[in-house]
């Protein structure tokens, strides 16, 4: 499993005086379970697209296992990050008229040019896991909460080393949020993917190693964590 290496990364948008991100310096290790915090603008989507290679990096270096995805052109990006990176988002990105299980298998589908016997079989693991009872059930008939479970079990399917999650639990419930803060992580575990989750789920939070929390783009030591969240190493230390 890869672990994540950046170094002096500044993205700028036009028409915003400041970066929307500035990090000189970050280190995850390799299956580190992270929160990436911050409030609304701080630069945690921008992030996100960032180290997930959805973006390019202007300027900087973005590496994950020595691989400097801003050195990638699109195309091997694109490939990098379908080998690499499963990816959870606030909406699910699922497509009605097909069954929870064709969902999950969609993207091997469109990647593969023939979907190996073992995607399958672990697509069927993965629903049982996420408790998806029926996986021929068509998505649109799916609970919201539901719906969720399959994303996930959908960003898992092939194994990636990198799980990135934006907001994941943000269109759920209570208890459905609860659920999917608690496989995301199990699953993660179970694989020793490295688990990155922008989020301002407290309970999600909670139920990370690390915290890293944003403001106006910069990585700044979180105020009220709990004990056990301490920021993640980012050196030299930023200012509060
Ligand atoms: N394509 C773009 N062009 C111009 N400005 C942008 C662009 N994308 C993001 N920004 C700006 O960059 C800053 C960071 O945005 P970003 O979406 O990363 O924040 P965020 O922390 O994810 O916010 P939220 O929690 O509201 O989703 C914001 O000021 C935003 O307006």
């Amino acid at each position: 499993m890869p672990d994540l290496d950046i170094r002096d990364l500044v993205v700028r948008f036009t028409g915003l005086e400041r970066p929307a991100l500035d990090i000189p310096e970050l280190v995850l290790p390799a299956g580190a379970h992270v929160a990436l915090t911050g409030p609304s603008g701080s630069g945690k989507t921008t992030f996100i697209n960032i180290v997930t290679g959805l973006e390019r990096p202007p300027a900087g270096r973005v590496a994950w296992g020595g691989t400097d995805i801003g050195r990638l052109g699109e195309g091997a990006r694109d490939r990098w990050r379908a080998t690499h990176v499963g990816l959870v988002m606030q909406e699910f990105h699922l497509f009605p008229g097909l069954s929870a299980l064709e969902n999950v298998l969609l993207p091997q589908r469109l990647a593969q040019f023939r979907l190996p016997p073992r995607l399958r079989a672990e697509a069927g693991r993965l629903l049982e896991r996420v408790g998806i009872e029926r996986p021929g059930q068509k998505i649109e008939t799916l609970s919201r909460g539901q719906m969720q479970r399959v994303a996930v079990a959908r960003a898992l399917v092939a194994r990636p080393g990198i799980i990135v999650a934006d907001e994941p639990t943000a269109s759920l419930d209570a208890e459905a949020g609860a659920a999917v803060a608690e496989l995301l992580s199990a699953l993660a575990g179970e694989v020793g993917a490295t688990l990155l989750v922008a989020t301002h789920d407290a309970c999600l939070i909670a139920g990370m190693e690390r915290v890293l929390h944003l403001e106006a783009g910069r990585l700044v030591p979180a105020a009220s964590l709990p004990a056990a969240s301490a920021p993640v190493s980012a050196a030299p230390a930023p200012a509060v």
